[in-house]
């Protein structure tokens, strides 16, 4: 501990000599301050042990990366070895000191998305709220930054990507023309409404029944900007909403579009969102409205996949009057358990919003539960909520069972579901601000980004103690007996460890053979059930005709903002994956060793590699302390560390594979269906789809995804292998350069050893401190009066009016 007072007690205080002219380093404290307002103390305390940790060490790689260069600048040949040391000093000066956590609030049209978000970072009508006639239309992200300043930055269709979707636009709507008067007429679908409405927005009335090369030369009403992006900038969050309204707000249709911002709605792809410091949420944390059903524009469908992919939490946000039984929630549901098999997404939790919403006497009526008499309606609320609680985790948590790996993370969380109230969250007046528990989704935000830095932090700074033992090590004159002998036994020993690696990825990646055969079996005997679900709708075809139209367009994936989201190539192969889900998930877990984990096994060659290097080091005499003993070790894990990343991004080709194969496949059938006008189209077209579907799969589609995949895996392979030959030939030149003597004028970095060393050590102190201070607080938390309920306020607050809590 004395050891952690010292270093962080090492910075020099400033000297008020000038009270006029704030002190530099004081301003800098102050602007760490500020960025940590958003935590209580406890947690303000960690984050500065490891805000200072992190600067420091990046001190101690700057002056350490000058040294090298200075001491080979003029050099001709710079040897191997220091070239790597250079490049791995700067690679890690360059790392960027946390990549921003993404919070994705994944929910339908109108379930609280935007009220929760503006409750969360309080104020109360930042972002428009849907009323009856208006929704959010795209992606919005919303973070806080380091200035003074509100800003939003909206992100424009580029000129081709709005050229792609006005041919498809427009295909829709005159290829349909000469409908089926019985079957259509009277009732236009969704696709092509919202065609004509985006037309008719950009262009004026009439657009709409302009052709494609008459519409590429029509003038847009709303000023378009060439850059494609537009910046909006203002002093109160007030002022912002106001402006940003007509961009992020979609009206109805019958809704006259006079602004600017609603004059180009259609183009907009999505809008960023940065809030001057925020004491709600932290800088680092982004959260995300993501509409739940995708969009019929090619870029933003998939942006809306990859913006949910990114997300390393997951909310899925649904109204509680739809959570039960809806189709759409499960729909969403499926989406977020997808994102967690093939993105980065660890953690999802179920976010149940408007849960002031009770009609009391239904609610007694049909009370099943608890024996005591319910007073009021904010018991009736209290009890609703700890009862929909325990019933929707073990819902929750049963699905998640059977689609991820019995020890998922996920599975560990006991908060799976959050029961909030945005609105009650302003007036108070059935629920406390407890009760709303937007503090607690704040209060799991803060643990996210505090976890972060704590796992970021212990990385880079062990990381660079590494680099330095390296580096300082190069400065050894002694040289190696037998140096060569042992670097071709090193070597040899190498190469049969690749082998072996290559064994047990075979290994692992045969788990999903079976599931895979299996899948396949069920896809081949139930495809036809499925696409008749999909293509069949219980008031018949009125209206279906220009829908069904728009998914061939789009090869078989169609979405829209207002219906569920249609994807015909995942429906069909959807029972493969209902048989790989568990094993896929096995595969690429991380943590706890199993026969089908990867990771695990490549953790375990890299060990067998760090043990050969110490034992070859002592034998060779190395002299060096215990510490020293590890550089080349130490070295290996950076070396193999960026294994996970690769592995992590090719995760989701292969889980895509399946669909994207099913989708290749039947593009001619899609294309072929797409053409199809006049009398009984949509009946025509179904049969196309239907027949072009008998054919693949009598043509061998189902085995051929499965070769897909298997394909994938089998790239998977071979890229780790490639990948670790490649990092195992450095780590032997690093081994045979040690020591030769060449680097005797290297420049001298003892100084900047020990000052890693200290910092390294610290990493342990600064850890055992959050865990000492977490245990003073729990213990004075049950030292404290037990919490009596806090009675209800009667007062309203205005919205934008601060409620008093516990949090400010
Ligand atoms: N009673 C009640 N109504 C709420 C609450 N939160 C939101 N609402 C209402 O629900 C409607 C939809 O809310 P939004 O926040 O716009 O929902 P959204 O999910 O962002 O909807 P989109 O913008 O269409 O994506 C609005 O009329 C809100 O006033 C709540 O906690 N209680």
């Amino acid at each position: 501990m004395a050891e952690l007072d010292d270093f962080i007690g090492q910075e020099p205080q400033p000297v008020d000599d000038d009270l006029f002219k704030e002190p530099v380093k004081k301003r800098r404290r102050s602007d760490r301050d500020q960025r940590f307002r958003a935590f209580p103390s406890m947690e303000q305390s960690a984050l500065k042990e490891y805000e200072k940790l992190e600067s420091r060490t990046r001190r101690v790689l700057s002056n350490t990366y000058q040294k090298l260069i200075q001491s080979v600048f003029l050099d001709d040949n710079i040897p191997s070895g220091i070239k790597y040391l250079i490049n791995r000093l700067l690679a890690l000066i360059e790392k960027p000191s946390l990549d921003p956590i993404y919070i994705g609030l994944f929910g339908s049209t109108g379930a609280g998305k935007s009220s929760l978000i503006n409750a969360i970072i309080q104020q109360a009508m930042f972002l428009p709220v849907s009323g009856e006639n208006t929704c959010t239309s795209c992606i919005v992200q919303v973070s806080s930054g380091c200035r003074d300043q509100y800003e939003a930055k909206i992100h424009l269709l580029s000129d081709q990507e709005w050229k792609e979707e006005l041919k498809n636009l427009t295909k829709l709507l005159h290829e349909t023309e000469e409908l089926d008067k019985e079957e259509d007429a009277w009732d236009r679908d969704d696709a092509v409404e919202e065609a004509i409405w985006k037309l008719q927005v950009l262009y004026g009335n009439g657009a709409e029944s302009k052709n494609y090369e008459e519409l590429l030369r029509a003038k847009p009403k709303g000023k378009i900007p060439t850059s494609r992006i537009i910046t909006l900038k203002a002093e109160e969050a007030g002022e912002l909403s106001v402006k940003l309204d007509p961009y992020i707000r979609a009206q109805r249709r019958d809704c006259s579009a006079e602004s600017a911002g609603t004059q180009i709605w259609p183009l907009i792809k999505h809008v960023e969102v940065t809030l001057p410091k925020s004491e709600l949420i932290p800088e680092g944390v982004v959260l995300v409205d993501i509409p739940g059903t995708g969009d019929f524009n090619n870029k933003r469908d998939e942006m809306w996949k990859k913006t949910i992919d990114k997300c390393s939490v997951i909310w899925v946000i649904s109204d509680i009057e739809r959570v039960s039984g809806v189709r759409a929630h499960e729909d969403l549901l499926n989406e977020s358990i997808k994102a967690c098999q093939r993105g980065f997404c660890r953690d999802i939790a179920l976010v149940v919003t408007k849960t002031d919403k009770l009609h009391l006497l239904e609610y007694l009526r049909e009370r099943k539960v608890g024996n005591q008499a319910i007073q009021s309606q904010r018991e009736a609320v209290l009890e609703r909520n700890e009862t929909l609680k325990l019933q929707r985790s073990r819902i929750l948590k049963e699905k998640l069972k059977r689609k991820l790996p019995a020890d998922s993370k996920v599975l560990e969380t006991s908060d799976l579901v959050y029961t909030v109230s945005a609105q009650e969250y302003w007036q108070q007046a059935l629920l406390t601000e407890e009760e709303t528990e937007i503090p607690r989704l704040r209060e799991y935000i803060r643990k996210q980004l505090l976890d972060k830095k704590r796992r970021m932090v212990t990385k880079y700074v062990t990381e660079a103690f590494g680099l330095l033992l390296l580096t300082d090590s190069f400065n050894s004159t002694d040289n190696l007996p037998n140096e060569y002998l042992h670097m071709s036994y090193l070597r040899r020993f190498v190469e049969e460890k690749i082998q072996l690696l290559e064994k047990i990825i075979d290994q692992c990646f045969a788990h999903i053979e079976q599931p895979l055969e299996e899948g396949v079996r069920n896809a081949r005997t139930s495809y036809r059930r499925i696409l008749s679900g999909c293509l069949v709708r219980s008031k018949g075809n009125q209206g279906f005709h220009q829908t069904l139209k728009a998914v061939c367009l789009k090869n078989g994936i169609y979405a829209s903002r207002t219906l569920a989201r249609i994807d015909l190539n995942e429906a069909i192969t959807q029972p493969i994956y209902e048989q790989i889900d568990p094993v896929f998930g096995g595969i690429f877990r991380t943590g706890k060793a199993t026969g089908s984990a990867l990771m695990p096994h490549i953790d375990a060659f890299k060990h067998s590699l760090q043990e050969k290097m110490t034992e070859i080091g002592i034998r060779n005499g190395w002299k060096y302390d215990s510490c020293k003993k590890n550089f080349l070790i130490q070295e290996i894990s950076a070396i193999l560390g960026g294994l996970e990343g690769h592995i992590l991004r090719k995760k989701r080709r292969i889980y895509e594979s399946l669909s994207i194969s099913v989708q290749n496949d039947l593009k001619s059938c899609y294309e072929e269906a797409a053409q199809i006008t006049g009398k009984k189209a949509c009946e025509r077209m179904k049969d196309v789809i239907r027949r072009g579907v008998d054919r693949q799969v009598a043509e061998g589609m189902f085995e051929r995804a499965q070769e897909r995949m298997q394909h994938q895996f089998q790239q998977l392979k071979n890229g780790i292998t490639e990948k670790v030959k490649g990092s195992i030939s450095t780590m032997l030149t690093l081994a045979s350069s040690q020591g030769v003597g060449l680097y005797k004028e290297l420049a001298d970095v003892k100084s900047e050893y020990k000052e890693m060393e200290k910092l390294y050590r610290s990493l342990r102190e600064v850890a055992e401190n959050a865990v000492l201070r977490r245990g003073m607080q729990e213990f004075l938390l049950r030292m404290s009066p037990s919490k009596v309920a806090p009675q209800p306020q009667n007062t309203t607050l205005i919205p934008g009016t601060q409620p008093q809590g516990s949090e400010k």
